[in-house]
């Protein structure tokens, strides 16, 4: 009797089991048919069901590195929403990025060709503010503490979420400053500073904010004025006149990023329809009786996008594309530089680096650089564009990549092993049964 009792009850697990998937496949049909690229849709929740995704979390342990490269998804905003774009990043684990690039063959066949990207960290929609800062930022501030200089970027199309990340973000359309990098960093530096190693150093802090736009410099902090960019005798880089205020605690900073942002938004008027034709700099300084100790600049830069724009009918944005891409190729010359040790660095190449020209120099420099991508369809060739600039800077550091690539349809027997080295990629088709212990092997070299 108990037999055909737990019989009954099995049955009537699978029969419910059923009902739900039917419910299921219905729902997802729904959602299918009102969404323009369902047949993409479709493939991509196909590829996800087969994922066992172990996103990022607090616990995981934060390597020290001297160059680190990150990568920020963000959600969907409400406008992707409404036009139902499809999401096509997925974060499966905390060092690793999928891009489903959508594809037709002549044959006029949909399919997906999935791209795989490598980063110290990646982070997903999920993450906040102060999870994407506790793995990027946050492991420099130390530095400028031990007399060196710290830099983090935040890089990415414009709309992609730099200045939610750096600046703090937004609730409808205002900005909480308190909870962004730059504000996270701030609050760091006093709580080192109030440790019993420092507290005798007595040592000030003071902070800048100021703006580029087509080469020139503006002071965020002093009504946008504009600045003179002049190389001294000792071939130190000086921002003349650019006004570096004292602050006391994190309040005075969150009260100097919000003076700042608001210039930087009121200016958009007569020199940008948005913010991201101009990168942004806030940095925190310590001094020492006024001699300088360190120094940590965090960059919102200015969409990337600008630079590729060629196309601008009009003179004045296609001037702005040319200066924003000649600044973050010398940017990515600088930081390929620093992370070669190379005795020359070719700061001189754009107003950005060379203001930032003590950034690059030095032992005793770290930088960090965070992609920002968008998780739309429409978004997808910034988005790789995006990702294959930072790959670069991960070629730096001269990593080989080993990637599991699942297979994409359920017929499939064998499963693809992807190898990148460099910016080669090597593809496998092994059998289930050799696959776990051909991905250990190439682990281990
Ligand atoms: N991680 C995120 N979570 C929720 N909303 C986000 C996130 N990232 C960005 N957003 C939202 O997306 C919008 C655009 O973000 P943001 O202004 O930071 O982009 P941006 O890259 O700085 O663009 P621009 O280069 O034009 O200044 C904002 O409304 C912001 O609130």
């Amino acid at each position: 009797n108990i037999v055909k009792e737990m019989e009954k009850m099995k049955n009537k697990r699978e029969e419910k089991r059923a009902q739900l998937s039917e419910i299921r496949t219905k729902r997802a049909q729904e959602i299918d048919s009102s969404c323009p690229n369902w047949e993409f849709a479709r493939m991509i929740r196909e590829f996800r069901a087969n994922l066992d995704c172990q996103p990022i979390s607090l616990s995981d342990p934060i390597e020290e590195h001297r160059i680190c490269v990150c990568v920020r998804k963000r959600p969907l905003n409400k406008q992707e929403i409404n036009k139902k774009e499809c999401d096509v990043i997925t974060v499966p684990s905390k060092c690793v990025l999928l891009v489903h690039e959508p594809k037709q063959k002549v044959d006029l066949t949909k399919y997906l060709e999935t791209q795989t990207f490598r980063f110290d960290f990646s982070f997903d929609e999920c993450a906040s503010n102060e999870m994407v800062y506790r793995f990027t930022a946050r492991p420099l501030v130390q530095t400028i503490f031990e007399g060196g200089k710290a830099t983090c970027f935040a890089y990415g199309q414009t709309g992609s979420g730099k200045t939610h990340t750096m600046g703090g973000d937004f609730s409808g359309r205002a900005q909480n400053a308190s909870k962004g990098i730059y504000a996270f960093a701030s609050q760091d530096v006093f709580f080192l500073r109030s440790q019993p190693r420092y507290r005798s150093q007595d040592l000030e802090v003071y902070v800048t904010f100021f703006e580029i736009y087509n080469g020139k410099v503006f002071d965020l902090l002093n009504k946008k004025a504009k600045l003179r960019v002049l190389e001294d005798g000792k071939q130190q880089v000086q921002v003349v006149g650019l006004q570096e205020k004292q602050v006391c605690c994190a309040e005075d900073v969150i009260r100097m990023i919000e003076m700042g942002s608001a210039c930087r938004t009121s200016g958009q008027t007569f020199a940008n329809a948005s913010s991201s034709r101009s990168h942004a700099c806030f940095q925190i300084i310590l001094r020492q009786r006024g001699k300088l100790v360190g120094k940590f600049s965090l960059v919102d830069l200015a969409g990337n996008e600008r630079g590729a724009d060629t196309s601008s009918a009009d003179r004045q944005t296609r001037m702005e594309g040319a200066e924003i891409n000649k600044s973050l190729l010398a940017l990515k010359e600088c930081i390929r530089a620093l992370g070669q040790n190379k005795s020359h660095t070719p700061f001189r190449e754009s107003k950005l680096t060379q203001v930032l020209r003590d950034s690059f120099i030095g032992t005793n420099s770290r930088t960090c650089m965070i992609a920002m991508i968008s998780p739309g369809m429409s978004s997808c060739e910034y988005t790789l564009n995006t990702l294959r600039y930072a790959d670069r800077q991960t070629l730096v550091a001269g990593k080989a990549v080993c990637i599991l690539n699942l297979s994409t349809t359920a017929k499939e027997t064998a499963k693809a092993l992807r190898l990148s080295l460099g910016s080669v990629v090597f593809e496998f088709f092994l059998a289930d049964a050799v696959l776990h212990g051909s991905v250990q092997w190439l682990q281990s070299l």
